[in-house]
Formats: C-alpha cells, sequence, structure tokens
C-alpha cells in the first residue's frame, strides 16, 4: 500500500487524525516531534510530485518555490488567491523569475470578502493529496506561531473506466471538496476537477467545511459556513445527556464586527450552530469559552509585539462590542510547548463539563467573523457569505467513537493514540481583569516585549 511506505517514512506522525501542529523556531525539539515544516509536507517521502495548486491568502513567491525540494522546484503550480487591481499586479510580478507559477484569481463579488481558504493539492506519481491548512505561504506564518493543518492519506488512482461515484468517502469528502472547486467557477481549477474524480478518496473521515461568497435560499443555505456545520452536526452528531453543561469552546486569530450585543449574531445563530449535537439545538445556558490572545500574551511572545500583525483586531471593531471581551480567555498552551507561538490557527471544538472528552472539533481558516461563517439576513430566509474559508470537522462516529478522549501529553506524538490532540490547554483560562484583548492598530510603550521593543503602529 503505497501510504504505508510514505507514513513510515516520517514514524512519529499520529495517523489516526492525521492533525499536525507547524514545527516552531525555539521550541525543546520534544515540541516539535510530529510538528511539520512546508519543506517537510513537500517532502519527495510523502510523494513524487507532478503538480500542485496552492490556495492561500498572502503569498511570497520566491519564498514558497524555495520550500519545494529542488527535484520539484520548477514543477508547475497554480496559485489560487483573491487580490484585484495592484495587489493582483503586485503579486504576478512577484512571479515573473518563475515562468512555471500560474495564477487563478478568486471572485470576490461581494464587499469585504477575502479568499482565506489555506488549501494544498497535491498531485503525485503515485497518486493525490489534499493539505487543508491554516498558514500563508510566507516565511513568517512558518516560524513562531501556532498553527495547524490536516493531512489526507494519499489517495491511489481509481481503475480506468470506475464510475462517477467511485472513490467516495463514508464523509462525503470527495462529493464535498468537488462541490467547494466548482463553486470558484473558473476554468483553471476544471482539470484539478476531473483529477481528482480518477482518485480513491475513500480513506477521508472528516467532513469538508467551506464558505464560498454569496446570498444563498433554500437549500443552498445548508451548503457554506455555520450552517454547514449546523448540518452536519444535526445529521451525524449525537443529542448527549447533560449536553447544556457541555461548553463550545472557539479559538482564533482576528474578530469581525458582531453587532451591539450577543443577541445580534454570536449568542444567536453562531451559538445554535455550536450547541447542536442531532435533534437539539440553542442551548443559551451552554457555556460558550472564546480564546483571543491578551496584550500580555502578545508582549512575552517568541516574536513579541510583531506577533500582533497577524492577529488584526482593530479599535474601530473592538470599541463597538466591549460586551464581547467577557468571553475571553488566555492562549495558554503548555500541553503542546507553544504557550508563547501566537495563534494563527483557528479551531472550534464541544467538550465535556471536566474537558476529558470532545463531541467534535474543527480546524479551519475562519476567524470569529460573520464574514466568514456567513450570516442570516431576510428574517432567516437568507444567508450571506462574504469569504472563502476551508476547514475539517472531525466526528467520533466517522471514528467507530462516541466521543474523542482529550489526549493530555500531545507530544511526543504516538502514531496510534485514540486522545485528540488539542494543541492549547483545557479548560481555557479566563482573563484577569487586569488583561485586555489585544488590538494591533493602537501603541504599547509602557512594558517592553521580549525582544525590548515597544509596539507604535503608524
Ligand atoms: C486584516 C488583514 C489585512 C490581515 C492582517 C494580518 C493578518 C492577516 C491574515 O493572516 C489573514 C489570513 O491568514 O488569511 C488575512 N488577513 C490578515
Amino acid at each position: 500500500e503505497p501510504d504505508d511506505f510514505f507514513e513510515t517514512s516520517f514514524p512519529c506522525l499520529n495517523d489516526t487524525y492525521r492533525f499536525y501542529l507547524n514545527k516552531v523556531t525555539g521550541l525543546d525539539r520534544k515540541y516539535n516531534t510530529g510538528a511539520l515544516h512546508i519543506k517537510d509536507i513537500l517532502s519527495p517521502l510523502f510523494g513524487t510530485l507532478k503538480e500542485s495548486v496552492q490556495f492561500n491568502y498572502c503569498f511570497d513567491i520566491a519564498w514558497m518555490v524555495n520550500q519545494f525540494p529542488p527535484e520539484f522546484r520548477d514543477l508547475p503550480v497554480l496559485i489560487v488567491h483573491g487580490d484585484k487591481r495592484e495587489a493582483k499586479a503586485r503579486l504576478l510580478k512577484q512571479a515573473q523569475p518563475f515562468p512555471h507559477v500560474r495564477f487563478c484569481q478568486a471572485k470576490l463579488d461581494i464587499a469585504f470578502g477575502t479568499h482565506h481558504t489555506k488549501m494544498m493539492l497535491l498531485w503525485y506519481e503515485e497518486g493525490f493529496r489534499v493539505v487543508i491548512l491554516t498558514s500563508n505561504l510566507i516565511r513568517a506564518d512558518w516560524y513562531q506561531k501556532t498553527q495547524g493543518m490536516w493531512m489526507s492519506p494519499l489517495f491511489p488512482r481509481l481503475p480506468k473506466g470506475s464510475g462517477a461515484s467511485a472513490g467516495e468517502s463514508p464523509t462525503f469528502f470527495k462529493r464535498d471538496l468537488l462541490e467547494y472547486l466548482a463553486s470558484y467557477r473558473v476554468p483553471e481549477l476544471e482539470e484539478w476537477i476531473q483529477r481528482i474524480k480518477e482518485h480513491d478518496l475513500s480513506e477521508t473521515r472528516v467532513y469538508l467545511v467551506g464558505s464560498t461568497p454569496g446570498r444563498y435560499v433554500g437549500e443552498n443555505m445548508e451548503r457554506w459556513g455555520h450552517l454547514r456545520l449546523r448540518k452536519l452536526l444535526h445529521d451525524h452528531a449525537e443529542p448527549i445527556p447533560g449536553e447544556e453543561r457541555w461548553p463550545v469552546i472557539g479559538q482564533f486569530s482576528s474578530i469581525g464586527s458582531m453587532g451591539l450585543d450577543k443577541t445580534k449574531w454570536l449568542a444567536g445563530e453562531f451559538q445554535r450552530t455550536l450547541t447542536t449535537l442531532g435533534k437539539s439545538s440553542l442551548r443559551s445556558d451552554t457555556p460558550v469559552h472564546l480564546v483571543f490572545p491578551s496584550v500580555d500574551d502578545v508582549r512575552t511572545s517568541l516574536e513579541g509585539y510583531p506577533a500582533g500583525g497577524s492577529l488584526p483586531y482593530s479599535l474601530q471593531t473592538a470599541q463597538k462590542q466591549l460586551w464581547l471581551h467577557s468571553y475571553f480567555h488566555r492562549w495558554k498552551a503548555n500541553t503542546t510547548g507553544r504557550s508563547h507561538a501566537m495563534p494563527h490557527i483557528k479551531t472550534y471544538m464541544r467538550a465535556s463539563p471536566d474537558f476529558t472528552e470532545l463531541a467534535w472539533f474543527v480546524v479551519t481558516s475562519s476567524n470569529l467573523s460573520k464574514a466568514a461563517w456567513g450570516a442570516l439576513e431576510k428574517n432567516n430566509t437568507q444567508v450571506m457569505v462574504r469569504s472563502y474559508e476551508l476547514g475539517v470537522l472531525y466526528l467520533p462516529a466517522a471514528f467507530g467513537m462516541k466521543t474523542f478522549p482529550v489526549l493530555k501529553d500531545p507530544f511526543p506524538v504516538s502514531s496510534s493514540s485514540t486522545g485528540f490532540p488539542v494543541p492549547f490547554d483545557l479548560p481555557p483560562v479566563c482573563y484577569s481583569p487586569k488583561d485586555q484583548p489585544w488590538i494591533w492598530n493602537i501603541p504599547y510603550n509602557q512594558a517592553p516585549d521580549t525582544h525590548g521593543n515597544i509596539w507604535v503602529p503608524s
């Protein structure tokens, strides 16, 4: 089985969940066993690359090319981005020295929408692999931040003449990935849709949770964003006795405008989604813990205040929603040695009251924003999504389990553990009265960061 060959090349990978963190520079080596750098992902040990697609938001093309091993460095790469006008011109100019790098501009016809989706489609001699991740294709995103990814198994080619529905997974991942790619409505992805159709994705155990910009009505409302997540939790998760005491945890690196009070979106439609388990749903008494770095978390981080350059919570947005900050918890990750590696990963989960079990887990590009997850309009008959986003949902039923046990010590990793490697400490720790949420466009000159610097944004 080709995959065994590749998996054994990286013996310390957890191939139960295929959920990995990025390597972080400056940590005790113990906390990087089982973590991956981009050069590992692109290594010949995972497959003999033929061509790839890189969906992302921010690109350093020369740096990206250099992350491929020399033998793959001039193979065709398609970049899927959301840049327009001058930003698009700058991006294309970066690739002038690299004729093998081509571009595909994702349509962004709704204001304030962005192409956040981060995904690699890797076409090998041996088959096909999908990676869905949280890192931009720039050096800083792979240096000292907490980032995560889902790495698919190696998908072998199907026998010639296999039927259209061949190679489907129990989670309908193949159908959903093809639908997501088709939603771009661009010619550059047609050949990739065709290639994926010729492969066997049946070993996939995660559900795809994507967002594509648009206004959706009727059945289309459940295709994307949080209503997609709600549909999956309704259809494939079981009610739990005493579930109203099972907290929801949201963890993210940016925050949109949520309205003047919690009923406008967060504690209403979004919480209704996050508290859905089978038939039951809105539990307004369910605890909701939001994890977002405090100023001191950023100041004392490996990067220092510059980590805040990737935590773009603006004063304009924050001052309109002071009510939100009572939900906030610190970024603490002693479990993975990453308390000082600021999060750019985004995760959402439902935990047991004692935080030893999970009912589900999501890793995604989606921050805490209506633009990413969608917001109901027109008396709940329409949902509007502004951005492209992509993530995966882990449901215990797809792994033959009732709940996921939370893995206490994920490092050094064990390849067969059934515990889920939650990347940060549970239970989350509330902000103290003195803690302030990180806001990226105000100065911090009262206390130096780990590099002895202050922060004075222009
Ligand atoms: C507000 C915008 C310009 C921004 C600032 C800093 C970091 C950002 C980021 O990391 C992403 C992303 O990763 O998709 C997207 N926008 C980011």
